[in-house]
């Protein structure tokens, strides 16, 4: 491919970027900020920083001298401001040039962690619903400059012009915008008010909204943040803060941690969900910085497994990204989560220790956080895994009280198993955990711990079948050719088949059949299946000596006595056959496709039988 000739300039000449300003807008509104909305956090935020930096400048105003107006009648949105102003130099310096902040000029350094906004580019939020800006600004540090009015428009041009002082008596900017008939959604007045109160509820400058039917301007930011009034008694600020929470989330907390680090000026609220959730799915919480409220699904300020609660907090410190909906991931932010969640920590060991009511209510509905969190810390999981709740062979049990029955406490590795063995263990007297869910058999094991007097063990097919009761000598002999018949039409299954005593007398058959003998049993499959190839050799290389399944048979069973006693060999076997399908079926473990056939040729023939047997 060749390239045009096209006019070359001189070596070296150097030119400017040209900027999109259309194509830079549409950047910011499909990739930057989630919704138009923004326009009026941003410039809420403006007129905040503004005014932040106008008290800096005079530091002997009183509270509430400079406040914030907003005003938005259907036709014009403006925000209103006695911030610092601008002059025309700053105007030419700031507002028309993309990605330069005031905020970050030199001479305020020290200040800049006052103010919000620091990238320069907030401002074309504003053309998300806005063709033109028209800015009216009197600086309050050059007094005698003249009013600048500057009119930026989305197309990338801009002009600049001064008026005199009594186009704005007094310093600060307003600034006005004429919605397009497409974007009315976001400026209505109704909306524009509901927008200003979510966004600004937590300002720390006052700031009014008026929607120019001429009454009394509303304030959007009546009140300082929950935590930060005065209440009565202690009492009173819980409840406060419970009503604050309920507010915000939509539940009533089951209780409040009120969150307050001074290092980084972070005041706030847990709330502690009244439900559960699902382990793992983390709530957003909501996080203000400097009072404006940049995140409502933040996850990041507190750790993974603090999913039993939400918060609201206002930081001082902590730095918002450019689309201002999420926060920078640095070390301030790192030692924000540590500490929160020493916080949570803090007040789990409290209501341990003190409310043993409200910790019942806490573990109920959620005991799998908790879990989560004893596994990574001993002194959780010392304060804790008494009252925890598990599934037991005495029922859901805490650790506490099953110990108390059961000085040796068995353990399963998976749910199937404990499904299979949780009946017949019982009522042979064992103690049986079920260690299949997530955390729990890790837990169980740190039992003795905590409780030395208590002995903790993993529960395998060969300790329960040493629990069941051998046969006399003559029953085994009687039953002898049943179970080697039984034995041949299961050993496709590597099934073997012994006959014992055991309660339920109801319980026909017991199949022990651990994950390790299913997966040797898949492996020698593949190995038959590949016999001669590559493959083959290197799973016959694997075998293991995995302990086989175990169907046992019950001889308290009447229907097991009936089977052992059967002379006819196909019927003995089919039974046989149909003794395992049941048993397979109540462990409840997937079937594989030749147990499934099994189980419905053995009712097939079973069926038939009867019915031969009828006619
Ligand atoms: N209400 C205001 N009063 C005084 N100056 C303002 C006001 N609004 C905007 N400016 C000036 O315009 C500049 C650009 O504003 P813009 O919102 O685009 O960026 P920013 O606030 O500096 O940073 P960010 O992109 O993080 O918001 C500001 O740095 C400030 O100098």
């Amino acid at each position: 491919m060749t390239l045009p000739d096209t006019p070359s300039s001189p070596a070296g000449t150097d030119r400017t970027f040209q900027v999109d300003l259309r194509g830079l807008v549409d950047l910011l509104s499909h990739h930057l900020y989630s919704s138009p909305r923004v326009y009026l956090r941003e410039l809420l935020q403006n007129a905040v920083d503004a005014t932040t930096a106008r008290y800096g400048l005079e530091p002997a105003a009183t509270d509430g001298a400079f406040g914030i107006r907003l005003y938005a009648d259907g036709s014009h949105v403006r925000v209103e401001d006695d911030g610092v102003g601008l002059t025309e130099a700053d105007v030419h310096a700031f507002l028309s040039t993309i990605g330069r902040s005031s905020k970050r000029a030199e001479a305020i350094a020290e200040q800049r962690a006052d103010f919000i906004g620091q990238f320069g580019i907030g401002l074309l939020s504003c053309f998300l619903v806005a063709d033109e800006i028209h800015v009216r600004s009197r600086s309050a540090r050059t007094p005698d400059a003249p009013v600048v009015e500057w009119r930026g428009r989305g197309d990338g041009s801009y002009s600049v012009r001064t008026l005199p002082a009594s186009a704005r008596p007094r310093p600060g900017t307003t600034i006005t915008l004429t919605p397009r008939a497409d974007a009315q959604e976001w400026t209505r007045p109704v909306r524009v008010h509901a927008l200003a109160r979510h966004f600004g509820s937590l300002l720390r400058h006052p700031v009014t909204f008026d929607d120019g039917t001429g009454g009394p301007g509303a304030a959007v930011n009546p009140e300082p943040a929950p935590w930060a009034r005065a209440y009565p008694t202690p009492g009173a600020r819980t409840r406060a803060l419970a009503a604050y929470g309920e507010e915000v989330f939509g539940f009533t907390p089951l209780d409040t941690i009120e969150l307050d680090l001074p290092a980084v000026g972070l005041r706030g609220v847990a709330c502690v969900l009244p439900e559960a959730v699902p382990a793992g799915r983390r709530h957003g919480h909501r996080v203000h910085v400097k009072g404006m409220l940049l995140a409502e699904q933040a996850e990041e300020i507190l750790p993974e497994w603090a999913f039993f609660v939400r918060c609201v907090v206002d930081a001082e410190s902590l730095r918002p990204t450019a689309s201002r909906e999420s926060l920078y991931e640095d070390d301030t932010l790192a030692a924000v989560r540590d500490a929160l969640a020493e916080r949570l920590r803090a007040w789990i060991a409290r209501i341990a220790a003190s409310d043993p009511e409200l910790l019942g209510s806490f573990l109920r509905v959620h005991h799998l956080a908790v879990k989560s969190l004893a596994v990574h810390d001993d002194e959780i999981m010392r304060m804790l895994l008494p009252w925890l709740p598990f599934e037991t062979t005495d029922g859901h049990a805490t650790l506490d009280e099953f110990a108390r029955t059961h000085r040796t406490v068995l353990v399963t590795s998976s749910v199937e198993e404990f499904r299979q063995v949780a009946a017949i263990a019982s009522a042979a007297g064992l103690g049986v955990v079920n260690g299949g869910y997530t955390y729990d058999r890790e837990l169980v094991h740190r039992l003795p711990e905590i409780r030395p007097e208590v002995s903790v063990a993993d529960l395998d097919p060969a300790t329960l079948t040493a629990h069941l009761d051998s046969v006399d000598r003559e029953t085994e002999l009687a039953a002898a050719s049943y179970l080697a018949l039984a034995r041949d039409a299961l050993a496709v299954f590597d099934c073997d088949v012994a006959l014992r005593t055991f309660q339920p007398a109801s319980a026909p058959a017991l199949l022990l059949d651990s994950r390790e003998a299913r997966h040797e049993r898949t492996r020698s499959q593949l190995a038959r299946e590949q016999q001669g190839g590559v493959w083959g050799d290197i799973l016959g290389h694997l075998r293991q000596e995995a302990p086989r399944a175990q169907l046992i048979l019950n001889q308290l069973n009447p229907l097991v006595r009936t089977a052992v006693a059967i002379d006819e060999p196909e019927l003995a076997r089919t039974s046989a056959e149909a003794l395992y399908g049941q048993a397979a079926m109540l462990s409840r473990r997937p079937l594989r496709p030749a147990e499934s056939s099994l189980i419905n040729r053995s009712f097939l023939d079973l069926l038939a039988h009867a019915l031969r047997k009828d006619s």
